[in-house]
């Protein structure tokens, strides 16, 4: 069964912003990546699978339950974006009441809290209160209210964005382990490198539409680049299907290339073209590409296709 699932959902403030449109499917036991810049409608449709937003339309499952009734929120945990917690309790006090709210037996609670304050690291500094916590150890404690309820789903809203890079590093850990136990994580984030290492499937988001979804592996194929070394510092006569070439440096007698291909089946092909030319080809190595590179290559296709639509 999918895990989440959304046919058409959308939700806008008055016919405004928000997100539109958006049919996924999840699977079990993955970390998705729901990617976009600022203000491209991700807590918008965190909230709105969470039932915390009312849909202007569409519909949306968590675990095959409808979003917004108690059964679908049961099975969730959730960090916002922005979070404010009761900074004259302790950590272990908040930890307390949330088990009291997420209804954990009595007899569990303090093993159970004992437990995440290991994952989230916070072990030996719970009973400090939250007004004396850095940025870095209340997004911790933030993230052990999440996991308290051993939930089968996970909303992290940037959950990386207020640390430093050891705690971002131990919060890419802390996913990595929970994605081992089965649990699905969905997460939203404008870092994409931040990510990129860890998303097994994504959605790129701007301006509030879905521009691209897929198996992270997948979408990294779009437009394969590959730096090639050349004899000589001549302009090369590079072939038809190479879709754009770039200098990049001299390097003594030979140049190194940027060459953008359609696929890359024309790697071999560029190679062979080149030696019956009579062009010393001296290096080829992919490039790989970067989130980063994806998403700005899928937002100059959305505004190339928004310029074709407007003329
Ligand atoms: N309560 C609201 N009333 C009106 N417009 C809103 C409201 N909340 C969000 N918006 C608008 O909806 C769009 C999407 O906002 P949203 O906060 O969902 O984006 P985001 O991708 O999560 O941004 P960020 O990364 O900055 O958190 C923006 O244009 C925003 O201005």
């Amino acid at each position: 069964m999918d895990v989440i699932q959304t046919r058409s959902l959308t939700k806008t403030y008055d016919g405004k912003g928000g997100i539109s449109d958006v049919t996924l499917s999840i699977g079990e036991g993955i970390v998705y990546g729901f990617l976009g810049p600022n203000g491209s409608g991700k807590s918008t449709f965190v909230r709105t699978l969470l039932g915390l937003l009312q849909p202007t339309s569409g519909e949306g499952f968590i675990l095959g339950e409808p979003i917004g009734t108690v059964k679908s929120r049961e099975q969730v945990g959730y960090l916002p974006e922005l979070f404010r917690y009761p900074d004259w309790l302790t950590g272990r006090q908040l930890l307390e009441s949330h088990a009291e709210l997420c209804r954990i037996p009595v007899r569990q609670r303090t093993k159970r809290i004992d437990e995440v304050i290991e994952l989230v690291g916070m072990t030996g500094r719970e009973r400090g209160r939250i007004s004396g916590f850095s940025k870095g150890m209340a997004q911790r404690i933030g993230l052990a209210c999440a996991i308290l309820n051993d939930p089968k789903v996970i909303f992290l809203d940037e959950p990386t964005s207020a640390l430093d890079p050891i705690g971002r590093k131990d919060v890419r850990d802390l996913m990595a382990y929970l994605r081992d136990q089965g649990k699905t994580i969905f997460l939203n984030s404008h870092l994409l490198h931040e990510v990129e290492s860890l998303c097994d499937e994504v959605s790129i988001v701007h301006q509030g539409e879905i521009m691209v979804q897929g198996p992270w592996r997948d979408l990294m194929r779009a437009d394969p680049q590959v730096e090639i070394v050349l004899e000589g510092s001549n302009a090369a006569p590079f072939p038809p299907y190479v879709i754009q070439y770039q200098k990049i440096k001299l390097e003594g007698v030979r140049t190194r290339w940027l060459v953008q291909l359609e696929d890359e089946k024309d790697i071999p092909r560029i190679v062979h073209f080149l030696s019956s030319k009579q062009i010393g080809v001296h290096e080829v190595k992919p490039v790989t590409p970067h989130l980063e590179d994806v998403f700005m290559h899928w937002v100059n296709q959305k505004k190339e296709s928004a310029y074709v639509d407007n003329q």
